[in-house]
């Protein structure tokens, strides 16, 4: 990723409550076009992360870096750059929804002659054209999360942090706020925390697990994500590329200097071509195993037992 490609980086970000650590050294960066989910279960520190990533909470220890600009040394310059929905949506309720999102762009500085605008663009991306009189209270709750999320890209930001934004809504809703998100996120940079698996596929292109509080998975979510997948590792690592192009792996994907997992073509077994050519070209093969593991099975797996080590998969 290049770096001027990353919207948002933390670096061991870590945040104590009294003798509780809700947040232990935690790191990820965003990158341009990304859509970033934040999955753990309850009380995994996902709303902590998300607040101290736009500003809403000091970490304990470590910084937030937005479009490289410290939220510590300029907290109001890099917050323009970011639009928060938080667990609970800021809405008025007895306010319309047009004087709320003319609130809303007031408070962030868009100038009086141009909220107008901002107002009716946001409505219509987040499909709340034919509600601007209404009194935000008697919207149904998906309506009302509409709000927050057109509170949270009325300046339009580059990017979107939203933390668990389908909580409390029926089905249906849920589907229309996913399609929803899956749209800003053409626009916008988005990380989303959800603790739901389905939520965090359904929608993003990456995912992070996170567990009491520390990261313990980064794993891109690709088409192939159901397919068997095959750790290898090598004394003398090729270059991805050129796992990638064997018959029967679909992508490699870097999980540390020497180590890869491999996505498969479950007809066209690679086992054996990869020993072989490891052989031919002196890579010291030094690992060949299945993954068994579907997403699902890797999330039980890391949020049930013990605090696991960090799992990344540099996408
Ligand atoms: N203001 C606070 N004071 C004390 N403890 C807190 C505070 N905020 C969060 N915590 C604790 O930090 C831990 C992480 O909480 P957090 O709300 O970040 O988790 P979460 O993953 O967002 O969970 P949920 O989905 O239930 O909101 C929890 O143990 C929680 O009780």
């Amino acid at each position: 990723m290049a770096s001027d490609n990353i919207l948002i980086e933390a670096r061991g970000l870590t945040r104590r409550f009294g003798p509780n650590v809700a947040v232990a050294d935690l790191s990820l960066k965003l990158a341009q076009g990304e859509i970033l989910g934040l999955l753990g279960p309850n009380g995994a520190g996902k709303s902590t992360t998300m607040k101290m990533l736009t500003g809403n909470l000091a970490p304990t220890e470590g910084e937030v870096f937005i479009k490289g600009q410290s939220l510590r040394d300029d907290a109001v310059l890099a917050k323009q750059q970011l639009g928060y929905l938080p667990e609970q949506p800021p809405v008025y309720p007895e306010l319309t929804v047009d004087e709320y999102l003319r609130y809303c762009a007031g408070l962030h500085g868009i100038a009086s002659k141009a909220r107008a605008a901002a107002v009716d663009s946001a409505k219509r991306d987040c499909g709340l054209s034919d509600v601007g009189r209404r009194v935000i209270g008697n919207l149904s709750k998906g309506f009302q999360q509409r709000v927050g999320l057109a509170q949270a890209i009325i300046h339009r930001p580059p990017v979107v942090v939203l933390d668990e934004p389908t909580v409390g809504l029926d089905p249906i809703q849920i589907r229309e706020i996913r399609t929803l998100i899956r749209e800003l996120g053409r626009v916008h940079s988005v990380i989303l925390s959800s603790h739901i698996l389905p939520e965090i596929q359904a929608v993003c292109g990456r995912v992070m697990i996170v567990n009491r509080g520390r990261l313990v998975y980064d794993a891109a979510i690709d088409a192939h994500l159901g397919n068997p997948k095959l750790i290898v590792g090598f004394a003398r690592a090729p270059g991805s590329n050129e796992l990638a192009e064997m018959q029967g792996v679909l992508s490699a994907e870097t999980l540390d200097d020497r180590r890869f997992r491999l996505s498969l073509d479950p007809a066209h077994d690679p086992r054996d071509a990869i020993v072989a050519l490891a052989v031919q070209r002196g890579w010291g093969l030094q690992e060949l195993r299945l993954e068994a593991k579907t997403l699902e099975e890797i999330f039980v797996e890391l949020t049930s037992g013990d605090v696991q080590p960090l799992m990344r998969n540099a996408a």
